[in-house]
Protein backbone atom coordinates (compact mmCIF):
# COMPACT_ATOMS: atom_id res chain seq x y z
CA UNK A 1 0.00 0.00 0.00
CA UNK A 2 1.17 3.90 -1.02
CA UNK A 3 2.41 5.62 2.37
CA UNK A 4 -0.53 8.29 3.20
CA UNK A 5 0.23 11.93 1.93
CA UNK A 6 -0.48 13.28 5.36
CA UNK A 7 1.24 10.59 7.02
CA UNK A 8 4.56 12.92 7.93
CA UNK A 9 2.02 15.57 9.25
CA UNK A 10 2.60 16.93 13.07
CA UNK A 11 0.22 18.11 15.33
CA UNK A 12 0.59 21.60 15.14
CA UNK A 13 1.05 23.15 19.02
CA UNK A 14 -2.25 24.39 20.10
CA UNK A 15 -2.60 28.10 19.98
CA UNK A 16 -2.06 29.49 23.60
CA UNK A 17 -5.32 31.58 23.75
CA UNK A 18 -7.62 28.81 21.46
CA UNK A 19 -6.26 26.13 23.84
CA UNK A 20 -7.14 27.63 26.76
CA UNK A 21 -10.64 28.15 25.98
CA UNK A 22 -10.78 24.96 24.69
CA UNK A 23 -9.38 23.09 28.24
CA UNK A 24 -12.02 26.11 30.01
CA UNK A 25 -14.62 24.34 28.54
CA UNK A 26 -13.91 20.73 29.49
CA UNK A 27 -13.71 22.10 33.03
CA UNK A 28 -16.12 20.49 35.36
CA UNK A 29 -15.82 23.26 37.54
CA UNK A 30 -19.07 25.12 38.03
CA UNK A 31 -16.99 28.03 39.90
CA UNK A 32 -14.86 28.26 36.55
CA UNK A 33 -13.94 31.39 35.63
CA UNK A 34 -12.62 32.65 31.53
CA UNK A 35 -10.19 35.46 31.88
CA UNK A 36 -8.07 34.30 28.95
CA UNK A 37 -9.52 35.39 25.68
CA UNK A 38 -9.41 39.20 24.95
CA UNK A 39 -13.38 39.39 24.60
CA UNK A 40 -15.32 42.22 26.28
CA UNK A 41 -18.23 40.53 28.46
CA UNK A 42 -20.74 42.80 29.57
CA UNK A 43 -21.53 43.03 34.07
CA UNK A 44 -23.46 39.50 33.60
CA UNK A 45 -20.60 38.06 32.00
CA UNK A 46 -22.17 37.79 28.95
CA UNK A 47 -20.75 39.26 25.17
CA UNK A 48 -23.11 42.05 24.47
CA UNK A 49 -25.11 43.27 21.39
CA UNK A 50 -24.97 46.41 21.45
CA UNK A 51 -27.87 48.60 20.90
CA UNK A 52 -26.20 50.22 18.04
CA UNK A 53 -25.47 47.58 15.95
CA UNK A 54 -29.03 46.14 17.03
CA UNK A 55 -30.59 49.06 15.59
CA UNK A 56 -28.43 48.95 12.49
CA UNK A 57 -28.79 45.12 11.69
CA UNK A 58 -32.83 46.00 11.48
CA UNK A 59 -32.38 48.78 9.81
CA UNK A 60 -30.28 47.03 6.87
CA UNK A 61 -32.64 44.19 7.25
CA UNK A 62 -35.87 45.61 6.58
CA UNK A 63 -34.30 48.01 3.85
CA UNK A 64 -33.65 44.52 2.10
CA UNK A 65 -30.04 45.36 1.18
CA UNK A 66 -28.93 43.39 -1.68
CA UNK A 67 -25.83 41.50 -0.31
CA UNK A 68 -24.61 41.29 -3.74
CA UNK A 69 -22.34 43.80 -4.56
CA UNK A 70 -18.58 43.53 -4.25
CA UNK A 71 -17.07 45.90 -1.61
CA UNK A 72 -13.11 45.38 -3.38
CA UNK A 73 -14.65 46.93 -6.80
CA UNK A 74 -14.18 50.45 -5.25
CA UNK A 75 -14.17 52.94 -2.58
CA UNK A 76 -16.94 51.19 -0.63
CA UNK A 77 -19.01 53.42 2.12
CA UNK A 78 -17.16 51.13 4.79
CA UNK A 79 -13.61 52.09 3.76
CA UNK A 80 -14.75 55.86 3.36
CA UNK A 81 -16.31 55.73 7.36
CA UNK A 82 -13.23 53.92 8.72
CA UNK A 83 -11.10 56.58 7.22
CA UNK A 84 -13.42 59.65 8.85
CA UNK A 85 -13.20 57.82 12.27
CA UNK A 86 -9.01 56.85 11.99
CA UNK A 87 -8.17 59.71 10.25
CA UNK A 88 -10.93 62.52 10.57
CA UNK A 89 -13.39 63.02 7.62
CA UNK A 90 -12.36 66.44 7.04
CA UNK A 91 -7.87 65.97 7.31
CA UNK A 92 -6.34 66.86 4.34
CA UNK A 93 -4.48 63.34 4.20
CA UNK A 94 -8.54 62.03 3.82
CA UNK A 95 -9.96 64.58 1.57
CA UNK A 96 -6.91 64.46 -0.42
CA UNK A 97 -7.25 60.65 -1.12
CA UNK A 98 -3.89 60.13 0.07
CA UNK A 99 -4.78 57.22 2.11
CA UNK A 100 -5.60 53.54 0.58
CA UNK A 101 -8.11 51.58 2.40
CA UNK A 102 -9.44 48.76 2.07
CA UNK A 103 -11.78 46.20 4.27
CA UNK A 104 -10.19 43.80 6.46
CA UNK A 105 -11.13 40.04 8.23
CA UNK A 106 -10.95 41.49 11.73
CA UNK A 107 -7.92 43.52 12.67
CA UNK A 108 -5.92 40.59 12.02
CA UNK A 109 -6.67 40.19 8.40
CA UNK A 110 -6.06 43.94 8.19
CA UNK A 111 -2.81 43.28 9.53
CA UNK A 112 -2.32 40.12 7.19
CA UNK A 113 -2.86 42.04 4.58
CA UNK A 114 -0.75 44.59 4.87
CA UNK A 115 1.81 42.24 5.74
CA UNK A 116 1.71 40.41 2.61
CA UNK A 117 2.16 43.87 0.48
CA UNK A 118 5.09 44.86 2.70
CA UNK A 119 6.60 41.35 1.94
CA UNK A 120 5.93 42.26 -2.51
CA UNK A 121 7.41 45.61 -2.00
CA UNK A 122 10.31 44.99 0.31
CA UNK A 123 10.96 41.28 0.55
CA UNK A 124 14.37 41.78 2.87
CA UNK A 125 12.90 43.55 5.03
CA UNK A 126 12.81 42.85 9.29
CA UNK A 127 9.60 43.53 11.80
CA UNK A 128 9.98 44.90 14.89
CA UNK A 129 7.48 43.80 17.46
CA UNK A 130 7.16 44.92 21.09
CA UNK A 131 8.50 41.97 23.85
CA UNK A 132 6.38 41.23 24.60
CA UNK A 133 3.06 41.52 22.05
CA UNK A 134 0.06 39.90 20.74
CA UNK A 135 1.00 36.45 20.57
CA UNK A 136 -0.71 36.40 16.89
CA UNK A 137 2.16 39.27 15.60
CA UNK A 138 4.74 37.18 15.69
CA UNK A 139 2.85 34.01 14.31
CA UNK A 140 1.60 36.32 11.36
CA UNK A 141 4.95 38.31 10.22
CA UNK A 142 6.47 35.04 10.02
CA UNK A 143 4.34 33.38 7.94
CA UNK A 144 3.80 36.16 5.89
CA UNK A 145 7.83 35.37 5.09
CA UNK A 146 9.50 37.77 7.26
CA UNK A 147 12.43 37.72 9.62
CA UNK A 148 10.55 38.39 13.51
CA UNK A 149 12.77 40.50 16.41
CA UNK A 150 11.66 42.01 19.23
CA UNK A 151 12.01 45.40 20.34
CA UNK A 152 12.04 46.08 24.53
CA UNK A 153 8.90 47.08 25.73
CA UNK A 154 7.95 45.28 29.45
CA UNK A 155 9.98 46.33 32.19
CA UNK A 156 8.75 44.05 34.77
CA UNK A 157 10.77 45.60 37.77
CA UNK A 158 9.46 49.20 36.79
CA UNK A 159 6.18 47.85 36.17
CA UNK A 160 6.19 50.11 32.91
CA UNK A 161 7.95 50.49 29.77
CA UNK A 162 11.56 50.07 29.19
CA UNK A 163 11.65 53.12 26.98
CA UNK A 164 15.30 54.31 26.89
CA UNK A 165 15.74 50.50 25.98
CA UNK A 166 12.85 50.46 22.83
CA UNK A 167 14.10 53.49 21.98
CA UNK A 168 17.48 52.99 21.76
CA UNK A 169 16.55 49.50 19.46
CA UNK A 170 14.91 51.58 16.86
CA UNK A 171 17.45 53.88 16.84
CA UNK A 172 19.52 50.70 15.64
CA UNK A 173 17.15 49.43 13.05
CA UNK A 174 18.20 49.20 9.68
CA UNK A 175 16.34 51.68 7.42
CA UNK A 176 12.92 49.76 6.06
CA UNK A 177 12.41 47.55 9.24
CA UNK A 178 8.55 47.84 9.64
CA UNK A 179 7.95 48.53 12.99
CA UNK A 180 4.47 47.33 14.88
CA UNK A 181 3.21 49.50 17.25
CA UNK A 182 0.49 49.14 19.87
CA UNK A 183 -1.41 52.63 18.95
CA UNK A 184 -3.32 52.04 22.20
CA UNK A 185 -3.73 49.65 25.15
CA UNK A 186 -1.02 47.34 24.73
CA UNK A 187 -2.24 43.66 24.71
CA UNK A 188 -1.33 41.88 26.77
CA UNK A 189 0.98 44.80 28.90
CA UNK A 190 -1.86 47.31 29.27
CA UNK A 191 0.86 50.13 29.29
CA UNK A 192 0.57 52.76 26.69
CA UNK A 193 3.69 55.39 25.37
CA UNK A 194 2.92 58.85 26.96
CA UNK A 195 2.01 61.31 24.21
CA UNK A 196 5.73 63.00 24.67
CA UNK A 197 7.00 59.18 24.10
CA UNK A 198 4.91 58.93 21.17
CA UNK A 199 6.38 62.30 19.78
CA UNK A 200 10.07 60.93 20.76
CA UNK A 201 9.17 57.26 18.66
CA UNK A 202 7.55 59.45 15.60
CA UNK A 203 10.97 60.99 15.24
CA UNK A 204 13.53 58.54 15.06
CA UNK A 205 10.88 56.12 12.84
CA UNK A 206 11.30 59.09 10.58
CA UNK A 207 14.82 59.69 10.98
CA UNK A 208 15.82 56.27 10.83
CA UNK A 209 13.49 56.01 8.04
CA UNK A 210 11.48 52.93 9.51
CA UNK A 211 8.16 51.76 8.25
CA UNK A 212 5.46 52.02 11.39
CA UNK A 213 2.68 49.28 11.31
CA UNK A 214 -0.17 50.90 14.03
CA UNK A 215 -2.12 48.37 15.37
CA UNK A 216 -5.33 49.63 16.61
CA UNK A 217 -7.34 47.20 18.20
CA UNK A 218 -8.97 48.46 20.80
CA UNK A 219 -9.76 52.28 20.01
CA UNK A 220 -12.19 53.69 22.67
CA UNK A 221 -10.88 51.61 25.73
CA UNK A 222 -8.60 53.39 26.66
CA UNK A 223 -9.06 57.19 27.03
CA UNK A 224 -11.69 57.43 24.40
CA UNK A 225 -12.46 57.26 20.66
CA UNK A 226 -10.72 60.52 20.16
CA UNK A 227 -8.08 61.10 22.71
CA UNK A 228 -7.00 57.08 21.26
CA UNK A 229 -7.09 58.43 18.12
CA UNK A 230 -4.79 60.92 18.59
CA UNK A 231 -1.57 59.25 18.15
CA UNK A 232 -2.40 58.65 14.46
CA UNK A 233 -2.72 62.38 13.75
CA UNK A 234 0.37 62.97 15.50
CA UNK A 235 1.81 60.64 12.47
CA UNK A 236 0.07 62.21 10.13
CA UNK A 237 1.25 65.53 11.05
CA UNK A 238 4.97 64.42 10.67
CA UNK A 239 4.14 63.61 7.30
CA UNK A 240 5.52 59.77 7.13
CA UNK A 241 3.80 57.11 5.21
CA UNK A 242 2.36 54.74 7.93
CA UNK A 243 0.57 51.75 7.89
CA UNK A 244 -2.99 51.17 10.43
CA UNK A 245 -5.15 48.16 11.04
CA UNK A 246 -8.54 48.78 12.43
CA UNK A 247 -10.26 45.93 14.60
CA UNK A 248 -13.86 46.49 15.29
CA UNK A 249 -14.02 43.17 17.19
CA UNK A 250 -14.27 44.70 20.38
CA UNK A 251 -15.41 47.81 19.93
CA UNK A 252 -18.50 46.85 18.63
CA UNK A 253 -18.47 43.52 19.89
CA UNK A 254 -18.79 42.03 16.14
CA UNK A 255 -16.37 39.02 16.69
CA UNK A 256 -17.88 36.50 14.51
CA UNK A 257 -18.51 39.05 11.64
CA UNK A 258 -14.59 39.65 11.41
CA UNK A 259 -15.15 43.21 10.44
CA UNK A 260 -11.34 45.05 10.11
CA UNK A 261 -9.52 47.43 7.95
CA UNK A 262 -5.87 48.34 6.78
CA UNK A 263 -5.23 51.72 5.63
CA UNK A 264 -1.97 53.09 3.97
CA UNK A 265 -1.08 56.62 4.41
CA UNK A 266 0.81 57.49 1.05
CA UNK A 267 2.26 60.75 -0.13
CA UNK A 268 -0.50 61.64 -3.07
CA UNK A 269 -3.41 60.56 -4.32
CA UNK A 270 -1.52 59.26 -7.22
CA UNK A 271 0.16 56.91 -5.02
CA UNK A 272 -2.71 55.66 -2.77
CA UNK A 273 -4.36 54.69 -6.39
CA UNK A 274 -1.38 52.63 -6.98
CA UNK A 275 -0.83 51.05 -3.31
CA UNK A 276 -4.84 50.06 -3.58
CA UNK A 277 -4.88 48.32 -6.89
CA UNK A 278 -1.95 45.94 -5.07
CA UNK A 279 -4.03 45.55 -1.61
CA UNK A 280 -6.60 44.32 -3.85
CA UNK A 281 -4.93 41.99 -5.61
CA UNK A 282 -3.73 40.74 -2.66
CA UNK A 283 -7.49 40.56 -1.23
CA UNK A 284 -8.42 39.05 -5.20
CA UNK A 285 -5.43 35.85 -4.56
CA UNK A 286 -6.88 35.51 -0.79
CA UNK A 287 -10.21 35.22 -0.61
CA UNK A 288 -11.92 37.38 -3.67
CA UNK A 289 -13.88 39.85 -1.75
CA UNK A 290 -14.24 39.95 2.22
CA UNK A 291 -18.51 39.53 3.53
CA UNK A 292 -20.64 42.35 3.39
CA UNK A 293 -22.78 42.35 5.98
CA UNK A 294 -21.08 42.89 9.01
CA UNK A 295 -19.08 46.13 7.25
CA UNK A 296 -22.18 47.74 6.54
CA UNK A 297 -23.15 47.73 10.13
CA UNK A 298 -20.46 49.06 10.91
CA UNK A 299 -20.89 51.31 8.23
CA UNK A 300 -24.07 52.44 8.88
CA UNK A 301 -23.79 53.35 12.67
CA UNK A 302 -20.16 55.83 11.75
CA UNK A 303 -22.45 57.39 9.20
CA UNK A 304 -25.73 58.08 10.74
CA UNK A 305 -24.85 60.36 13.63
CA UNK A 306 -27.73 59.13 16.13
CA UNK A 307 -26.24 55.70 15.53
CA UNK A 308 -22.62 57.22 16.47
CA UNK A 309 -23.83 59.10 19.26
CA UNK A 310 -25.36 55.88 20.76
CA UNK A 311 -22.03 54.06 19.84
CA UNK A 312 -19.65 56.17 21.75
CA UNK A 313 -22.17 56.00 24.87
CA UNK A 314 -22.02 51.83 24.78
CA UNK A 315 -18.45 52.05 24.16
CA UNK A 316 -17.56 54.56 27.00
CA UNK A 317 -20.16 52.13 29.29
CA UNK A 318 -17.55 49.33 28.65
CA UNK A 319 -14.69 51.49 29.31
CA UNK A 320 -15.71 52.63 32.54
CA UNK A 321 -16.53 49.33 33.79
CA UNK A 322 -13.69 47.97 33.13
CA UNK A 323 -12.18 51.03 35.16
CA UNK A 324 -14.47 50.09 37.61
CA UNK A 325 -13.41 46.37 37.43
CA UNK A 326 -9.63 47.28 37.66
CA UNK A 327 -10.28 49.52 41.31
CA UNK A 328 -12.71 46.46 42.70
CA UNK A 329 -9.92 44.23 42.01
CA UNK A 330 -7.25 46.10 43.53
CA UNK A 331 -9.56 46.70 46.54
CA UNK A 332 -10.48 42.60 47.10
CA UNK A 333 -7.02 41.89 46.49
CA UNK A 334 -5.80 44.27 49.64
CA UNK A 335 -8.80 42.85 51.48
CA UNK A 336 -7.91 39.45 50.52
CA UNK A 337 -4.58 40.17 52.22
CA UNK A 338 -2.26 40.65 49.54
CA UNK A 339 0.40 43.81 50.60
CA UNK A 340 1.72 44.82 47.48
CA UNK A 341 2.06 48.14 45.32
CA UNK A 342 -1.21 46.98 42.85
CA UNK A 343 -1.59 50.65 41.59
CA UNK A 344 0.36 49.23 38.60
CA UNK A 345 -3.86 47.41 38.01
CA UNK A 346 -5.45 51.26 37.27
CA UNK A 347 -2.45 52.47 35.68
CA UNK A 348 -2.75 49.98 33.14
CA UNK A 349 -4.78 50.71 29.62
CA UNK A 350 -7.36 48.88 27.87
CA UNK A 351 -9.10 45.32 28.53
CA UNK A 352 -5.76 43.34 29.85
CA UNK A 353 -3.80 43.41 33.06
CA UNK A 354 -0.59 42.12 33.27
CA UNK A 355 -0.76 40.47 36.57
CA UNK A 356 2.52 39.64 37.20
CA UNK A 357 1.83 36.42 37.92
CA UNK A 358 4.17 33.43 36.71
CA UNK A 359 3.41 30.50 34.84
CA UNK A 360 3.13 28.12 38.12
CA UNK A 361 1.13 30.88 39.66
CA UNK A 362 -1.05 30.97 36.84
CA UNK A 363 -1.44 27.19 36.30
CA UNK A 364 -2.08 26.90 40.45
CA UNK A 365 -5.05 29.48 39.91
CA UNK A 366 -6.64 26.93 36.72
CA UNK A 367 -5.31 23.72 39.05
CA UNK A 368 -6.94 24.54 41.99
CA UNK A 369 -9.23 27.41 41.19
CA UNK A 370 -10.74 27.23 37.86
CA UNK A 371 -9.39 30.39 36.95
CA UNK A 372 -8.12 30.86 33.67
CA UNK A 373 -5.51 33.42 32.11
CA UNK A 374 -2.58 33.07 30.45
CA UNK A 375 0.71 31.62 31.55
CA UNK A 376 2.08 34.92 30.72
CA UNK A 377 0.17 36.56 33.49
CA UNK A 378 -1.93 38.27 31.43
CA UNK A 379 -5.76 38.27 32.81
CA UNK A 380 -8.85 39.80 31.04
CA UNK A 381 -10.28 42.41 33.18
CA UNK A 382 -13.41 42.71 30.74
CA UNK A 383 -14.40 39.35 32.03
CA UNK A 384 -14.60 40.17 35.18
CA UNK A 385 -17.71 41.25 37.32
CA UNK A 386 -19.61 41.71 40.73
CA UNK A 387 -20.46 37.62 40.29
CA UNK A 388 -17.24 36.48 39.91
CA UNK A 389 -15.14 38.95 40.96
CA UNK A 390 -14.39 37.73 44.72
CA UNK A 391 -13.36 34.56 44.34
CA UNK A 392 -11.06 35.75 41.60
CA UNK A 393 -9.35 38.01 43.97
CA UNK A 394 -9.00 35.05 46.79
CA UNK A 395 -7.81 32.78 44.23
CA UNK A 396 -5.19 35.15 43.63
CA UNK A 397 -4.28 35.99 46.82
CA UNK A 398 -4.02 32.03 47.69
CA UNK A 399 -1.63 31.61 44.81
CA UNK A 400 1.00 34.61 45.31
C1 LIG B 1 -3.29 43.75 19.52
C2 LIG B 1 -4.31 43.03 18.71
N1 LIG B 1 -4.28 43.15 17.38
C3 LIG B 1 -5.18 42.53 16.60
C4 LIG B 1 -6.17 41.74 17.15
C5 LIG B 1 -7.11 41.02 16.22
O1 LIG B 1 -8.36 41.57 16.14
P1 LIG B 1 -9.52 40.80 15.38
O2 LIG B 1 -10.14 39.87 16.37
O3 LIG B 1 -10.43 41.87 14.93
O4 LIG B 1 -8.92 40.06 14.24
C6 LIG B 1 -6.23 41.57 18.52
C7 LIG B 1 -7.25 40.71 19.12
O5 LIG B 1 -7.06 40.04 20.09
C8 LIG B 1 -5.28 42.23 19.32
O6 LIG B 1 -5.28 42.10 20.64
Amino acid sequence: MSQSLFAAVEMAPRDPILGLNEQFNADPNPAKVNLGVGVYYDENGKLPLLKCVATAEKQLVEAAKPRGYLPIDGIAVYDKAVQGLVFGAAHEAVTSGRIATVQGLGGTGGLKIGADFLKRLNPAAKVLISDPSWENHRALFTNAGFAVEAYPYYDAAARGIDFVAMLAALQAAPAGTIVVLHACCHNPTGYDLSPVQWLQVIEVLKSRQLVPFLDMAYQGFGQGIAEDGAVIERFLEAGIDFFVSTSFSKSFSLYGERVGALSVVCESKDEAARVLSQLKIVIRTNYSNPPTFGAQVVATVLTTPALRALWEEELAGMRVRIKAMRELLVTKLKAAGVKEDLSFITRQQGMFSYSGLNAAQMQRLRGEFGIYGVDSGRICVAALNEHNIGAVAKAMAAVV
